[in-house]
């Protein structure tokens, strides 16, 4: 039986099945489950930061009115009424001719308007000299400076970094609202395969692919669990409608096209998923097949190197993307002269793996075609995929194009 032979879609119906995708229902997590999540709604401060008036060095707490005269020839006493330390709780007022010895990050005293670093005073025993001037403000952080209790402190759509985390904890911020980050299965197909790590016999092959796309995916902080299976109908269907049920993606690399052994998309009809497309017109990658089964999105990409690099960067993860809640699930597209001249056949959009950079540090970008490394060798050396629109046969050195950077930005 062979698969179903549907019709070819060009890479930009593709791209608009993928980017309909609504993401995973929203969900309420701690802080220290939403690193990488992206925010459903906007986040808003619960407290002020800093919650008083604060200063921003070690020093002395003064009315700047007193220390205006303040100079190296012409030192101002004060009279020194206490000490505040950050989190303290004295109460000291800073009356007029008066200062109080103030830490970095404890309040500003009642009465004072400005901090002189300890650098430009001279303490006495029961004294400190002045001997620079402060003004209104100098040193102070005023009560919520950093951020307002109350105001939007994180956009919708925004991913969750290591700086965002420590925003929102100052922020007193303890859970917030996030897409749901989904649960993946990467399951290689195909007899000949062996788990990497494993000796290689003659014909056999190294399930490379799903190293590369398990550390695609986890290079995006995304949990994934992998499987490699051989080609038997009965058990691919097994493992898959399990998969199915337990995951919110699966993607599948291999067996996607109409030889004796090319299973995968069998044993998925028979799990009963509603296929949104195979075949698409890009060069490598046109075997991927896109399906939903239920809630679950699945992926199957074909088997070559290439082919599955590309269909995966191009079309699966921005599946992906969407389902994570990204608003841009196709980052990383700029335009850029080609060094060499690339072809691809007419009606086709073709990918060749390239380097984007710039040549001396007074030139602008250019994306250099990595024609003449083997495939698996480019895929490791390439930094972005040029592009050869479907509307074009060649690009020619020098001209621009689409190139499509790998380390895109959410
Ligand atoms: N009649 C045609 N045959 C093929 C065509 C074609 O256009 N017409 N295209 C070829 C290309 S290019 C590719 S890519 C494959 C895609 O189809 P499949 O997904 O069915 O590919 P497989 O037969 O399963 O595998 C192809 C090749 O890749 C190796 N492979 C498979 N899985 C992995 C893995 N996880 N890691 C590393 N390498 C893997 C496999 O051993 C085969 O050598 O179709 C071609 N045929
Ligand atoms: O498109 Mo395939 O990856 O073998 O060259």
């Amino acid at each position: 039986m062979k698969t179903h032979r549907t019709h070819l879609i060009s890479f930009s119906e593709a791209r608009a099945i993928v980017g309909a995708l609504p993401p995973l229902p929203v969900e309420h997590v701690p802080l220290s489950g939403a690193l990488g999540t992206i925010t459903a709604g906007p986040v808003l401060a619960a407290a002020n930061c800093p919650t008083i008036d604060s200063s921003l060095k070690d020093g002395y707490a003064v009315r700047s009115t007193d220390v205006a005269g303040a100079g190296r020839t012409t030192p101002v006493t004060l009279q020194l009424a206490g000490t505040v330390v950050a989190g303290g709780s004295d109460q000291t007022a800073v009356l007029p001719g008066t200062a109080v010895r103030i830490m970095t990050g404890g309040t500003l005293p009642a009465g004072a308007d400005a901090v002189l670093a300890s650098e430009f005073a001279e303490e006495r025993t029961t004294t400190v000299q002045a001997r620079a001037d402060a003004h209104c403000g100098r040193n102070v952080l005023r009560r919520g400076a950093d951020i307002t209790a109350g105001a939007i402190i994180i956009e919708p759509g925004v991913r969750l970094g290591a700086g965002h985390l420590g925003l929102l904890a100052a922020a007193g911020v303890t859970a917030v609202q996030i897409y749901r980050r989904p649960s993946i299965m990467v399951i290689a197909t195909g007899s000949e395969l062996v788990a990497p790590g494993e000796p290689i016999g003659p014909g056999q092959v190294a399930a490379s692919n799903m190293i590369t796309v398990e550390a695609e995916l986890k290079s995006l902080g995304l949990p994934v669990d992998t499987a490699l299976l051989r080609d038997n109908l009965d058990n691919l269907e097994e493992v898959f409608s399990s998969a199915l049920q337990n995951y919110d993606i699966l993607l599948t690399c291999g067996g996607v096209l109409d030889g004796d052994k090319d299973l995968t998309l069998r044993a998925m009809q028979r799990c009963g998923v509603r296929q949104l497309f195979h075949r698409v017109r890009i060069g490598p990658g046109k075997g991927i097949s896109m399906a939903l089964a239920g809630d679950t999105l699945v992926f199957n990409l074909p088997g070559g190197p290439p082919s599955n690099h590309v269909a995966f960067r191009q079309l699966a993860l921005p599946g992906i993307r969407r389902r994570l809640g990204c608003d841009n699930p196709f980052p990383g597209r700029i335009t850029a002269p080609v060094t060499e001249t690339i072809s691809g056949p007419a009606g086709w959009t073709q990918f060749i793996y390239g380097y984007a950079g710039c040549l001396d540090a007074k030139s602008s970008l250019v994306a250099r075609p990595l024609t003449t490394r083997p495939r698996l060798q480019a895929i490791a050396e390439a930094n972005c995929l040029i592009e050869v629109p479907e509307q074009l046969c060649e690009v020619h050195a020098g001209n621009h194009t689409t190139v499509w950077l790998f380390n895109e930005t959410f």
